[in-house]
């Protein structure tokens, strides 16, 4: 059975529009004109149980309508979905037993209470055993690392502990589909990294299909087999994340702060946009020079102080895959008779 089968969905928002001013407002009360937004159109897509898929695009993509449709939060205005064989929009509450999800920009814990109290009243609503509500408790707080936390209101933790705890929760009915919206944004590389992993462990050890949404090209690369870009609430890539970063996560930039200024910098593959004083940018080919081979060669060379290395924004990402589209069709448009 697919986790999730999308076919032609489609979602237009009523957008209420207002002259500025008083008599605008007036106007739009007595009598309010809408025009249409058409957020997603006519997106088809199917994702096997287990799968980690990539759900990527630019702001205002249509990525977040897409899984507040999945989630059955929203009603689309067209098309048919089904998660894991069920209607989300007419099945929210059946569907609600067998999913999670983490919107990075918004908490789904009880933000003055506890985590631990948070998870308590979780386990109530998913109607979870208590034998087994404890120990899978019990076995989240151990991985997750949540001991020091649980007991402080969520509302005076960092972003990165609540994040821990979000997730922690979003796990504890052991749903077979997570949606993660931006699940890393804001949070430090090391964070980050650790957020990565317990994703990847769920999804390895407990065939946890994943379905998430990033800027960051590390997720997408450390986490997911597949992508599927959208633009303008449409779907206009899909294909393997290897492929993806052989042809377009193909270039990455090096921010280094070195304690004194050292010789010029020269490695094959790799453009020096700035190199004053203590400070060097550095715009690497990753087809040519292998990240670990830069590096390395900078710390045998530099003394650093503070590294951050940068993948392509997703706007560039998008730009080459039109590109890439409008040359092979080109192409195609050659070869006709
Ligand atoms: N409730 C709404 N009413 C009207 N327009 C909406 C509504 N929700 C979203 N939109 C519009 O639909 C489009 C898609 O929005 P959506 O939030 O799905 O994008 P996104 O890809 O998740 O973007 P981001 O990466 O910025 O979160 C945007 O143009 C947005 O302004």
């Amino acid at each position: 059975m697919n986790a999730i089968r999308v076919e032609g969905l489609s979602k237009t928002f009523a957008v209420k529009q207002k002259a500025s001013g008083l008599m605008g407002s007036v106007q739009s009360l007595l009598k309010p004109r809408f025009s249409e937004k058409a957020a997603v159109r006519r997106i088809d897509l199917t994702v096997e149980q287990g799968e980690t898929l990539a759900f990527l695009g630019p702001n205002g993509a249509g990525k977040s309508t897409t899984i507040k449709m999945l989630t059955g939060i929203l009603h689309p205005s067209g098309g048919a979905a089904e998660v894991l064989g069920l209607c989300p929009w007419k099945e929210r509450r059946r569907l609600a037993y067998h999913i999670g999800s983490v919107f990075g920009q918004k908490s789904q814990l009880w933000y003055h209470l506890p985590p631990l109290d948070s998870f308590e009243l979780m386990s109530r609503i998913y109607e979870l055993k208590r034998a087994d509500y404890f120990s899978r408790r019990d076995d989240l707080i151990r991985r997750f690392e949540l001991e020091p936390y649980l007991h402080t209101p969520v509302r005076k933790l960092s972003l990165g502990e609540r994040m821990r705890c979000e997730i922690a929760a979003a796990m504890l009915h052991r749903p077979k589909i997570v949606f993660l919206d931006e699940p890393t944004i804001g949070l430090d590389v090391i964070v980050k990294q650790k957020i990565r992993e317990l994703i990847r462990e769920m999804n390895s050890e407990e065939g946890t299909t994943v379905f998430l949404t990033s800027h960051d090209a590390g997720d997408i690369e450390q986490l997911c087999k597949r992508a599927v870009v959208i633009n303008h609430g449409q779907v206009i890539l899909d294909e393997g994340v290897e492929r993806m970063k052989r042809e377009l996560l193909t270039e990455k930039t090096i921010r280094l702060q070195l304690q004194e200024p050292g010789p010029p910098f020269r490695f094959p593959g790799v453009e020096v946009l700035r190199q004053e004083g203590g400070a060097m940018e550095l715009s690497v080919e990753t087809v040519t020079a292998g990240i670990e081979q830069v590096l390395a060669h900078i710390v045998s060379h530099y003394r650093v102080v503070d590294v951050t290395i940068e993948d392509p924004p997703m706007e560039q990402i998008i730009t080459h895959i039109y590109a890439k589209d409008s040359a092979v069709r080109r192409e195609e448009a050659r070869q006709r008779p």
